[in-house]
Formats: C-alpha cells, sequence, structure tokens
C-alpha cells in the first residue's frame, strides 16, 4: 500500500473519529467527564452499598427515584419531607421491590423552611443508624413568574427554602462528618445555578448561591480529604417541579400541568446521580440536548450564549403569557431530538453498536 493511500485512510479515519465525537456529543445526556465515570469509574452498586443516605425532598420526583434506586443498593434510608403520608407510601414502594428490611429505612418528616428542627432531626437520624455517610439535599421549590411581577415574598421563601435550609442542614451534618473525617455531601442543584432562565428569577439565585456555598465550603474542607462536595446541576427533568413552582405570590399555585415528554427521564438523571456520588465529582452536568449545550456555551463561550440565551427568552415568555411551559415548542430542541432518533452508533450511552476495536475511536 502506498503512503498517500496509508495518509488518506488514516485522514478519513479521523474524519470518522470526529463526526462520532460530534454525534456523541449531540446525543449525550451529561457532562464529559460523568459520561466517562459511567463507563470507566466506580460503580455505585460497589461503592455506595451499606452506607447511611439522608435524602430530603424524599416524598416525589428526584427524590423519590433516589430512594427507589438506594434501596436496591442495599444502603440505610432515611427519608424525609413535609408529608409523613407520602414518605410511608415511598418507603412502602422501597420494601416491595428493593433490598431493604423495615429497620433500614427511617421516615423523619422535616420542613427545610423550619431551621429550628434540624439539630434535632439530625440527632434522630445518629440515634437510629450512628452515622450519616451520604447527605442528600434534593429538596426544594422553582419558580414560574416575571421578576416585575412576582411579591418579595416569593423571593424570600425560594431562599429561605432553597438556599437556607440546605445550608442550615448541611451545617447540622458538618460537624459529624469532620468527627468522623468523612462522608459526602451531595446537594442537587440544576443547570440554572449556572446559567441565566427568564421566569425564574428568585431561584436561579438561590441555586447560584448555593453553587458559591458549596464550592466555597469544599475549599475550607480541604484538609478532609476524606469529605467529598458533589454540586449535581440537572436541566429539566420529569417531576412535580413545574406543577409545585411558586408563581408572583407565594399563595398562588401554577395550576401547570406542562408536558413533560420533552424532559430527561427522571430513572436515568438519578443513575447519574447515583454514578456521580461513587466517583466523588465535584460538579456534574445532567441534561438532555440542546440543554447541555447551553451550559458547556455558558462555560466557555458566553458571549455566545448571552446571545442565544436572549433570543430564548423573548420566545419563552411569550410562550409563557400564552399559557405553555417552555421549550418544548423550541425548535431547536425538535433538531436535537431528531439527531438522537438518528444517531443509533451513540446511543444510551452505551457502546453496543461500536465494535471493541474501534471503540479508542470515540474517547
Ligand atoms: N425536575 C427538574 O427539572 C429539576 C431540574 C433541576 C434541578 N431540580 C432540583 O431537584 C430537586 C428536586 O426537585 P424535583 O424535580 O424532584 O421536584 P418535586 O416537586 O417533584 O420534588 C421536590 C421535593 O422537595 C420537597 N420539598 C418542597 N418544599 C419543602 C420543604 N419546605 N421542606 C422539605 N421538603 C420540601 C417536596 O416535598 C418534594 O419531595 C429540587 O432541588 C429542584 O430544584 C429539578
Amino acid at each position: 500500500m502506498s503512503w498517500e493511500l496509508l495518509l488518506w485512510l488514516l485522514a478519513l479515519c479521523a474524519l470518522l473519529a470526529l463526526v462520532v465525537q460530534l454525534l456523541r456529543f449531540l446525543r449525550a445526556d451529561a457532562d464529559l467527564t460523568l459520561l466517562w465515570a459511567e463507563w470507566q469509574g466506580r460503580r455505585p452498586e460497589w461503592e455506595l452499598t451499606d452506607m447511611v443516605v439522608w435524602v430530603t425532598g424524599a416524598s416525589s420526583g428526584i427524590g423519590e427515584e433516589l430512594a427507589y434506586q438506594l434501596s436496591k443498593l442495599g444502603v440505610s434510608l432515611v427519608l424525609s419531607a413535609r408529608r409523613m403520608h407520602e414518605l410511608e407510601r415511598v418507603k412502602r414502594k422501597c420494601l416491595e421491590n428493593g433490598n431493604l428490611k423495615e429497620k433500614d429505612i427511617l421516615i423523619l418528616p422535616l420542613d427545610l423552611t423550619d431551621r429550628s428542627s434540624h439539630e434535632m432531626a439530625t440527632k434522630a437520624v445518629l440515634q437510629e443508624f450512628g452515622r450519616i455517610d451520604i447527605l442528600v439535599n434534593n429538596g426544594g421549590v422553582s419558580q414560574r413568574a416575571l421578576c416585575v411581577d412576582t411579591s418579595l415574598d416569593v423571593f424570600k421563601e425560594l431562599i429561605e427554602l432553597n438556599y437556607l435550609g440546605t445550608v442550615s442542614l448541611t451545617k447540622c451534618v458538618l460537624p459529624h462528618m469532620i468527627e468522623r473525617k468523612q462522608g459526602k455531601i451531595v446537594t442537587v442543584n440544576s443547570m440554572v445555578g449556572i446559567i441565566a432562565a427568564p421566569l425564574s428569577t428568585g431561584y436561579c439565585a438561590s441555586k447560584h448561591a448555593l453553587r458559591g456555598f458549596f464550592n466555597t465550603l469544599r475549599s475550607e474542607l480541604a484538609t478532609y480529604p476524606g469529605i467529598t462536595i458533589s454540586n449535581i446541576c440537572p436541566g429539566p427533568v420529569q417531576s412535580n417541579i413545574v406543577k409545585n413552582a411558586l408563581t408572583e405570590e407565594v399563595t398562588k399555585p401554577t395550576g401547570s400541568t406542562a408536558d413533560q415528554s420533552y424532559k430527561m427521564a427522571t430513572s436515568r438523571c438519578v443513575r447519574l446521580m447515583l454514578v456521580a456520588m461513587a466517583n466523588d465529582l465535584k460538579e456534574v452536568w445532567i441534561s438532555d440536548q440542546p440543554f447541555l449545550l447551553m451550559i458547556y456555551l455558558w462555560q466557555y463561550m458566553p458571549t455566545l450564549a448571552w446571545w442565544l440565551t436572549n433570543k430564548a427568552a423573548k420566545r419563552r415568555i411569550e410562550n409563557f403569557k400564552s399559557g405553555v411551559d417552555w421549550v418544548h415548542v423550541s425548535p431547536l430542541s425538535k433538531h436535537f431530538h431528531t439527531i438522537k432518533r438518528c444517531s443509533p452508533i451513540c446511543s444510551t450511552g452505551s457502546f453496543d453498536f461500536v465494535p471493541e476495536g474501534c471503540r479508542f475511536l470515540l474517547f
């Protein structure tokens, strides 16, 4: 074979690898570090078994699914939220479908805004299980309202619940982790803890505040390498978040029955969260496209990100005023769904379609 032909073949391979990489990225549903950890890193099944895990906001959505997936790993579970009967329902399902016994699950009603109760709640967990290995700060509410129409009470509520409630509980658990020199503090932040999202000024602010808090706390804990802090930043995920979102007034419900089909499945988001926990990743982005791409743009090409955000914001506010909850009508989003359907080589984060010898091309 002549040198020229060999060079052409190599160039073709490189081009093919590039196209595969691009397709793969366009259908990626998490940042590349997390996908790598899912592929090559530590498995939740090896790392999280036997741990004592405290999940807030466990009565619905992401927290509920987390309880189900954790119960299959054989952890000891503490389920917290405000509604006792909902927690009982989640516990029953964990016992039916998981590997846990009655004694492995503690139901602990908790209101994140009632900060004076957090110390007692922490003592109750320690009394029951003797330790807390993982605290998952998941409980929270979102917002759907224009800033100009929103009462200051709504901003106060979002900060009290999403930010101060989470900080308060973390501060109660932290001395115990410091004493043991180990533990994981996992916080369900959001992609809007990084980027801007219209109609959610108060929610975005609370999540940005959490990101600043936990990044700084991590630096303060540098002398305790056994204590890890993970910020989980999901994009849209199927849950009750929009239904429960605050509006212009604290007492006014959204009344939204928004279409959730364009959002990421809760089970996939939670699986990736478990991978992040097992691998002690500092910050992870979990989202379908085009939202994942937006986070990358915000991080690496902010000028372009601002231009796109402003264009999308106009459309989103128009949609909101006509009673439609955002992006599933966006042409860009539809485009990405088409790419996803048409790229089997990059299927579901696995490499089933790629011959063993060619896998090096993908990373
Ligand atoms: N679903 C999404 O699209 C999405 C995206 C990014 C981030 N998140 C974050 O994920 C977390 C979970 O939300 P979700 O999507 O499962 O929504 P959800 O509404 O289904 O669940 C929220 C949970 O928080 C609990 N909660 C609310 N107020 C509370 C309080 N005062 N005290 C204690 N618990 C309280 C609720 O009872 C519920 O269990 C939130 O922090 C949210 O900000 C969600």
